[in-house]
């Protein structure tokens, strides 16, 4: 199978457009107020409507509460979503809740699991990444700091993240697993080799201008170094 590319925390028409052109296959929208690539529900309606396959769409959130997660998946219409917060028993009742309370029937839902830099993943995180990996269709590997995920711009070290996806895969070989954390052309060409092990990567702070602002130039490097 092909390695998958989502370009994330994409925030304007413009870049969404030439983003688009490329053979991208998800596109990220983040909807997570501490985020300098927010973008607000009626912005990101708006910029969905620019978008000719709407199933590329991912809408990255943080939410207090199950009920955050599906209003949004509701009021959007997206069907992927990134959730750096919540709990597998939350996740469940997502995927339950949003059948048969909103009839929204395939809600994909990729659950982010945060990696610190120490090399050992301890038995409590391999239950916590055995168990995501039960209930979530994909599970993405970011790098965590101060407790948090998302935009960190910095690297799980490759051991570490090969070691967990293994666990993923070990648990439930369907459960696809995505490399998250500081990506950029260099560091890609770098483990290329290694790459066999993922099935998607995240793209997003390393294919930056400025944050929020998508270099295109870059992004093509990478579809290029992946993909051909
Ligand atoms: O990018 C952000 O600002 C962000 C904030 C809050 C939640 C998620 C966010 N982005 C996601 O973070 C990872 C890794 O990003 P990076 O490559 O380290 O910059 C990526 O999955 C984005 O989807």
């Amino acid at each position: 199978m092909t390695l998958k590319i989502k370009v994330c925390g994409i925030t304007n028409k413009k870049e969404l457009e030439k983003i688009q052109k490329l053979d991208v296959d998800y596109m990220g929208f983040i909807n997570v107020e501490r985020s300098k690539r927010y973008i607000s529900i009626e912005k990101l309606e708006d910029l969905q409507k620019s978008l000719n396959d709407k199933d590329k769409s991912v809408l990255v959130i943080e939410p207090e509460n199950p009920y955050e997660a599906i209003s949004k998946a509701n009021m959007t219409k997206i069907r992927h979503l990134q959730l750096h917060s919540l709990t597998c028993p939350d996740v469940r009742y997502i995927l339950w809740a949003s059948q048969y309370y909103c009839n929204i029937k395939s809600l994909d839902i990729t659950k982010v699991v945060g990696l610190v830099s120490n090399e050992k993943i301890s038995p409590q995180k391999q239950k916590e990444i055995e168990h995501n990996a039960l209930f979530a269709s994909n599970i993405l590997f970011d790098y965590k700091k101060d407790g948090l995920t998302g935009g960190t711009g910095s690297k799980i070290p490759l051991k570490t993240v090969i070691k967990a996806c293994e666990i993923v895969k070990n648990k439930h070989s369907n459960t696809n697993v995505t490399l998250s954390g500081g990506l950029d052309y260099d560091y890609l060409s770098e483990i290329k080799d290694n790459l066999h092990n993922f099935d998607c990567i995240d793209i997003n702070s390393g294919v930056e201008d400025s944050p929020g602002h998508k270099n295109i130039k870059k992004i093509k490097e990478i579809v290029k170094l992946i993909k051909e």
